[in-house]
């Protein structure tokens, strides 16, 4: 063993998320995590239809050029362009190749080919007029008559111009994407290895917390947060495993923490982030490892908590849905980005005109629930939720995004831009009514 007690192969040092700060900016929070998080190592083979959503593990190199060979773009006649402009357009047609079945010989000196779109160019051939374009002069042979104007290489599609044969097409680190799939395949290739998908353990705690489906009682809080952090796990690609709502047996709570801790690679929890170290989830993940309450200069989700159960990250989320639901945007995608071996994402905001008014305190950062909307002219714009506080849902169910405000700013006049931050952007899927 190391003299510092850890596996060599440990991804986190040991208490990585200390801070001598009493408060920490976004930038800071962020610079934070980014230099203390490390991705998996583990990969894995899958199908290739199994494969969207996952982040690439390797480097794939095209195996061969696509298309494979030259092929025409449209229907209609192939022919030399060297023919073309010596008959005056004017060609006999001495072959017919549909697509799946090129010629087995060159196409004869002076002649044209029917031709479909994909098929393979004959050799011999260098250009292709559309059918449309054309008229046809019945006889043994036909004659096509092409109109002038073709350039050399019209309608034909060459060898590997979409990708060449060994040419570096993606790159490990990337999400796979519809098109990335859909590139990969185009190349012949059947399987791509991926890093592992992420695991996450999800509790909730309070002791007012109860799920869905069961009675309540008066005091009783329905258990939002698992759902709306269930979804987002989702967006995510992460897997996860519900450890319910855990409240008041420090016995229990410890041990099911430790046992979460060890199979899985994040562990989140919402509620209890207010006081310090006073209920006894906080208290077990301390005791199991270290946790940190941090404060952050921003508006939702003032009071956070990251921590470490050996190489499990515990990220302890406020309880009001909507500060959870910031802080999970903010911090716990970007972690799970890197853990997750895609680097440590920050999505890049629009700058969008503000069609609202709004006084803020500087010093600290503050994200409005934003909705998109089309002024006058058309232009898209954003306005602000009617309402703050972090309790309603209703104001993340409305929006389509996040609008950020800088530390520095005091107020936003409508007109101004502002920067935003679609919810799509965290793979969230766009509000449709
Ligand atoms: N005296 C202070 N009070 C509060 C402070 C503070 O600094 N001093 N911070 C406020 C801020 S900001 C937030 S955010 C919350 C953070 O609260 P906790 O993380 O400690 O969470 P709880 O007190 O357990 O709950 C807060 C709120 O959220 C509701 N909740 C909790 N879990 C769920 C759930 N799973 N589903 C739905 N709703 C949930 C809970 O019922 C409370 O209403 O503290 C402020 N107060
Ligand atoms: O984190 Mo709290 O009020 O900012 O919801």
């Amino acid at each position: 063993m190391p003299p510092n007690n850890r596996l060599p192969d440990s991804r986190l040092k040991d208490d990585c998320f200390a801070t001598d700060r009493e408060c920490l900016t976004h930038a800071e929070a962020l610079a934070l995590l980014k230099a203390q998080v490390a991705p998996v190592v583990d990969s894995e083979t899958v199908p290739l239809i199994a494969a969207g959503g996952r982040v690439l593990a390797e480097e794939i190199v095209a195996p061969r050029d696509v298309p494979l060979a030259d092929n025409t773009a449209v229907d209609g006649y192939a022919f030399s362009h060297a023919d073309y402009i010596a008959s005056e357009g004017r060609l006999p047609v001495a072959m017919r190749i549909a697509a799946g079945h090129p010629a087995g010989t060159a196409l004869a000196q002076g002649t044209a080919a029917q031709i479909f779109t994909g098929a393979v160019m004959p050799p011999g051939a260098d250009t292709v007029a559309m059918q449309e374009d054309c008229r046809i002069d019945d006889g043994e042979p036909p004659i096509v008559n092409v109109p002038p104007g073709l350039k050399q290489g019209a309608n034909r599609r060459r060898a590997g111009e979409d990708v060449a044969a060994g040419s570096a097409l993606l790159v490990p680190g990337l999400r796979l994407r519809p098109q990335d799939v859909g590139a990969i395949a185009s190349t012949g290739k059947a399987e791509v290895t991926v890093y592992r998908r992420l695991r996450a353990a999800l509790v909730s705690t309070g002791d007012e917390i109860v799920r869905p489906g069961n009675p309540i009682a008066p005091g009783q809080v329905f258990d939002a947060n698992h759902y709306l952090l269930s979804e987002l796990l989702a967006a995510a690609n992460v897997a996860v495993s519900d450890l319910g709502v855990l409240a008041d047996d420090p016995i229990l709570i410890r041990e099911r923490l430790a046992e979460a801790a060890a199979s899985h690679d994040i562990l989140i929890t919402s509620g209890g982030v207010s006081h310090g170290g006073e209920d006894h989830l906080a208290d077990a993940v301390a005791a199991l490892g270290s946790r940190h309450l941090w404060q952050l200069a921003i508006k939702p989700g003032r009071p956070v908590s990251f921590g470490q159960i050996g190489d499990c990250v515990a990220v302890g989320l406020p309880g009001n849905p909507v500060a959870a639901f910031v802080c999970f945007l903010n911090y716990a995608m970007p972690v799970l980005s890197a853990m997750g071996g895609a680097g440590f994402q920050t999505p890049i905001p629009y700058r969008i005109p503000a069609a609202f008014d709004f006084a803020k305190k500087p010093g600290r950062r503050e994200f409005l629930r934003g909705i998109l909307e089309r002024d006058a002219d058309g232009h898209m714009v954003v306005k602000k939720f009617a309402r703050d506080g972090s309790a309603l849902i209703s104001s993340l169910r409305e929006a389509d995004g996040l609008i950020l405000l800088a530390e520095e700013t005091t107020s936003v006049a409508a007109g101004e831009t502002v920067e935003f931050i679609p919810f799509s952007a965290y793979g969230i899927a766009e509000r449709t009514l």
